[in-house]
């Protein structure tokens, strides 16, 4: 059982904003501002260098990397936190290519986040090696899945459609042919059950400050796969070092997935993302994921009643899709500008679409019908049509 009056009572979040866009970042844990507080004061002011022993901030990427091990159906030891999703998506894809010498072709689909595909193809520039990255539409990836491919790279929920791939049924065909299975969970991490373990994904990444609510700039975390943590990391940083304090001049990397560090963590960050994490410790990922299917179908059902000029854009089967709800309107963007100086808050990505984050662990049903209500008037009203909804801002 998961009490979500309590998990809403560990947010902060302003009075009268109903905020549909924990799915690109998370609101304020109230706990984060005081343990970034006693971080400071305590940690940092008073004990200054030693804190990295006495406050444990060098092994703190590991203990947080355990603790989102739960929540992705991970073992101990096989999830670290640190540097950004797109440089350990990166790790991943070096790291997959290394186990499958022999193959030239990394396979993606048209759904996944650009940065994904802007650093594989930065990756493999760089390797230079005549590999290709082949991109293929999201439901056309199974059927592309055949022996010359060495890794499967996806996003296993669409960030702008909210669909979902299949995790386990793509890695089995992956495995099928000899392929490695990297997913990145951008969009899955805190937001539905993943099951890391039982779907024999062979390398994971995801980011923390979406649903996971870590805040601005949080750390992402990586997963390897028991049998893999053997592989030389691509990025040979002193933190992955098997003694990083003997300053020794040649790499060696540190034993299982401590090799996938790189630098210093962000220790300010990560005493966020603790307090962020202590709220997911009273969640059952279960019920989390029926909650959230019960608010997304809630709030399809009330923008179809009352919104015909919108179309809904993520899957309908509740089952096929993540934890968010998207829309689309050819005026999406204006449309999402009138919607948040409402007080409602969601996003818009291009071309049209509208975006809704559905995360029970702040939002009710209370919420989800203001939200449809406050569309619904919007498009009655042409509302949206003002020239500064229509100004582009530089971060959408
Ligand atoms: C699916 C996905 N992958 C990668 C990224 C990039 O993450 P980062 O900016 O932390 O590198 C994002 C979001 O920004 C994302 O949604
Ligand atoms: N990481 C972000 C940022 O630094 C600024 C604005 C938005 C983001 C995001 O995470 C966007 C997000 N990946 C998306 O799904 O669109």
């Amino acid at each position: 059982m998961t009490d979500f009056t309590a998990t809403r009572a560990r947010f902060d979040l302003p009075d009268g904003i109903v905020y549909l866009d924990g799915n690109s970042l998370g609101p304020l844990p109230r706990d984060a501002a005081h343990r970034i507080a006693r971080t400071v004061t305590d940690e940092w002011g008073g004990q200054l260098i030693t804190a990295w022993n006495r406050a444990g901030w060098m092994d703190q990427p590991a203990r947080l990397g355990d603790r989102i091990a739960r929540l992705v159906g991970a073992a101990p030891g096989t999830v670290v936190v640190g540097d950004t999703l797109s440089l350990k998506v990166t790790q991943c894809l070096a790291a997959a290519l290394q186990l499958r010498p022999d193959r030239r072709v990394v396979l993606s689909d048209s759904g996944n986040f650009p940065s994904d595909l802007y650093m594989a193809q930065g990756l493999l520039a760089a390797l230079g090696q005549g590999h290709e990255l082949r991109v293929v539409a999201p439901e056309d990836v199974e059927a592309a899945i055949g022996p010359e491919v060495a890794a499967l790279m996806l996003t296993e929920v669409d960030y702008r459609t909210g669909r979902k791939h299949d995790m386990a049924a793509l890695t089995a065909k992956a495995h099928d042919v000899g392929a490695l299975a990297i997913w990145d969970l951008a969009h899955s991490a805190g937001a539905l059950p993943v099951d890391l373990t039982g779907t024999g994904a062979d390398f994971a990444a995801g980011c923390t400050y979406k649903f996971l609510n870590g805040g601005p700039g949080a750390p992402a975390f990586v997963y390897v796969a028991p049998d893999h943590q053997h592989v030389a990391p691509l990025l040979s940083g002193w933190l992955g070092h098997e003694a990083p304090f003997a300053f020794d001049p040649d790499y060696r990397p540190g034993p299982g997935i401590s090799r996938m560090r790189v630098g210093t963590p962000p220790v300010l960050q990560m005493a966020a993302l603790e307090a962020a994490l202590d709220i997911f410790d009273t969640v059952d990922m279960q019920a989390l994921r029926a909650r959230s299917q019960h608010l997304g179908d809630r709030l399809i059902a009330a923008v179809e009643a009352r919104c015909p000029n919108v179309t809904l854009a993520s899957p309908r089967d509740p089952e096929a899709r993540g934890s968010q709800i998207s829309f689309r309107h050819p005026e999406g963007y204006a449309v999402m500008q009138a919607l948040i100086a409402r007080g409602v808050v969601g996003d818009f990505r291009a071309p049209d679409i509208l975006r809704f984050g559905i995360t029970p662990l702040y939002i009710g049903e209370a919420e989800i019908d203001r939200a449809a209500e406050t569309l619904a008037d919007i498009l009655d009203t042409a509302a949206w049509d003002r020239p500064e909804y229509k100004h582009r801002a530089a971060v959408t």
